[in-house]
């Protein structure tokens, strides 16, 4: 179980988060949403660790952050990052493996097996070889899966392990570049992990793929809190236009059971004075 309570983060001189209040259980795939600098890549980076200064709590299974020791962290918590950027010439296997480093220095034969696993679910085996900085932004987002998929794993089979209260996977818009087919399958493994008691907590910026497969989702607006629980109370036209300033429609998916946002493209975002002004530039 993963509990914060009354966080607040203050980064340079401005308040980034403010009182936030959320809570996340093993099995179940979170999806924190908001607009541009909501503070989502704060939130997920202080429940990370990274920013140790938070005011509030943040306990993990009943332990506060800050007693956990960092060592003990990583093999709790598997972390992608927004923005990941590797310059020097590591091959795709190599940066996948990296996701083992936490368990022991030279990697063995169980090691090696469950990167090569990874890599394989994420349909990357095949570009093992190849320089990571070779790769398309898209091949490499997958690498990247398969690395933190590689650090959470404990035997080359996803479905070998209860990982219930054991396990914590985050995922800083994990699907970003990814094509379409390799956004449902990298969203389905985190599903599966969650299955397995994996407690997921995702940034996703896609309103169908946050439908499609959070059990929960968290709205954020300027580093609050406004709207957290089950997809069809969050996903509301209501707080959509209140976090993004957008008008959409909630409509029933004609084929599956969560809801589907569309945007209202009749409404208009500009003024018809700032529509003269982009014109003009
Ligand atoms: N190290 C920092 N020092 C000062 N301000 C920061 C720092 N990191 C982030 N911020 C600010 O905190 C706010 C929230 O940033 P954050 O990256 O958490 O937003 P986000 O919701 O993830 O946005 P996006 O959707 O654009 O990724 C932004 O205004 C950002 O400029």
């Amino acid at each position: 179980m993963l509990l914060v309570k009354n966080v607040s983060l203050t980064l340079g001189r401005s308040r980034i988060l403010e009182q936030v209040h959320v809570h996340a259980r093993p099995g179940e795939l979170c999806v924190l949403m908001g607009a541009n600098g909501a503070g989502k890549s704060t939130l997920l980076r202080t429940i990370a660790g990274e920013y140790m200064h938070y005011q509030g709590s943040i306990a993990l299974n009943g332990r506060e952050l800050h007693a956990i020791p960092a060592a003990e962290q990583a093999r709790q918590r598997a972390v992608l990052s927004q923005h990941l950027a590797l310059q020097l010439p590591f091959t795709a296997a190599e940066v996948a493996g990296m996701g083992r480093y936490v368990y022991r220095g030279e990697a063995g034969a169980q090691d090696k097996a469950i990167v090569t696993y990874a890599l394989r679910l994420l349909q990357v085996y095949d570009l093992k070889d190849r320089a990571y900085t070779t790769l398309s932004g898209g091949q490499q987002q997958r690498v990247q899966m398969a690395r933190v998929l590689a650090q959470l794993l404990e035997a080359p089979d996803l479905h070998a392990t209860d990982y219930t209260g054991r396990k914590m996977l985050l995922l800083d818009e994990p699907v970003t570049g990814m094509d379409i087919l390799h956004q449902q399958l990298s969203l389905q493994l985190a599903a599966q992990l969650a299955r397995r008691g994996v407690l997921v907590l995702a940034v996703l910026h896609d309103f169908q793929l946050a439908a499609a497969y959070a059990q929960r989702i968290i709205m954020l607006q300027q580093g609050r809190v406004q709207a957290q629980g089950p997809v069809d109370e969050v996903l509301t036209a209501a707080h959509i236009r209140d976090c993004f300033g957008v008008e959409v429609s909630v409509l029933h998916h004609p084929l599956c059971a969560y809801p589907m946002v569309v945007t209202n493209t009749a409404a208009t975002l500009f003024s018809s004075s700032a529509d003269k002004a982009i014109k003009v530039c």
